[in-house]
């Protein structure tokens, strides 16, 4: 079955043990140290129905998430009675609500001219939900997609299931390589493991290069 596929089965079965009912902890204990602005743009990649763009659109930001699974999406936007736009752009569908818009489809389909307005990001679980071929491109693409500047939030996870996946197992020293090229990064924490033996860890990235 393709990654595509798998996804959405998972989805359409409820298979989605990664989601949270509650804002990511460390998005509310990291995100106000990177000194992002309110009102810069923020992309989430590989967003699922998260409610951590809930609590950023919350802190003045617009956020552009990006999500294979319709169904995600749809069930995203029943958490809210908020009014619902609906449009297509550049082969994506698009749903808006309040300052969260959310494209459905393939993040590698994704480009710069879409995402020209975003200056920060947050990444969870984008990393452990791919092989590791697709995570060298995920990086490569992420630091396409962020102008030099932009910082972000990444919370990857790793666990004693050998390389067993999705949830992939990604170490730290697999981030450091794949990010280093174009981030500065940091790692900030790593949390207690859960009683599966998973352990996230959480990173602060700058995106390199001159500001223009
Ligand atoms: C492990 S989940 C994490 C979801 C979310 N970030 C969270 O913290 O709850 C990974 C998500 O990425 C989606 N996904 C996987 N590959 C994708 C791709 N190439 N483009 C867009 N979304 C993708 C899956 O459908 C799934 O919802």
């Amino acid at each position: 079955m393709s990654m595509e596929n798998s996804w959405r089965q998972r989805w359409q079965e409820g298979r989605i043990g990664f989601h949270l009912e509650e804002t990511h902890p460390a998005l509310l204990k990291y995100w106000p140290t990177l000194g992002v602005p309110s009102g810069a743009k923020v992309l989430v990649p590989l967003c699922g129905k998260s409610l951590d763009m809930r609590w950023l659109a919350d802190q003045g930001h617009p956020v552009l998430g990006i999500e294979l699974a319709p169904e995600a999406i749809e069930q995203f936007l029943a958490q809210r009675s908020g009014g619902i736009s609906r449009y297509t752009q550049a082969g994506f569908e698009v749903c808006r609500q309040g300052n969260i818009e959310l494209w459905c489809g393939d993040f590698f389909h994704l480009h710069i001219q879409q995402a020209a307005e975003v200056e920060a990001f947050y990444d969870r679980a984008s990393l452990i939900a791919l092989p590791p071929a697709t995570r060298e491109r995920y990086a490569f693409h992420l630091a396409q997609l962020v102008p030099p500047g932009a910082k972000g939030l990444l919370v990857g996870l790793t666990h004693a299931d050998g390389d067993a996946g999705p949830p992939f197992s990604v170490p730290d020293e697999e981030i450091e390589r794949l990010m280093a090229p174009n981030f500065r990064i940091e790692r900030l924490a790593q949390l207690p493991a859960d009683a599966r033996g998973r352990s996230e860890s959480i990173w602060a990235l700058e995106r390199r290069g001159p500001r223009v």
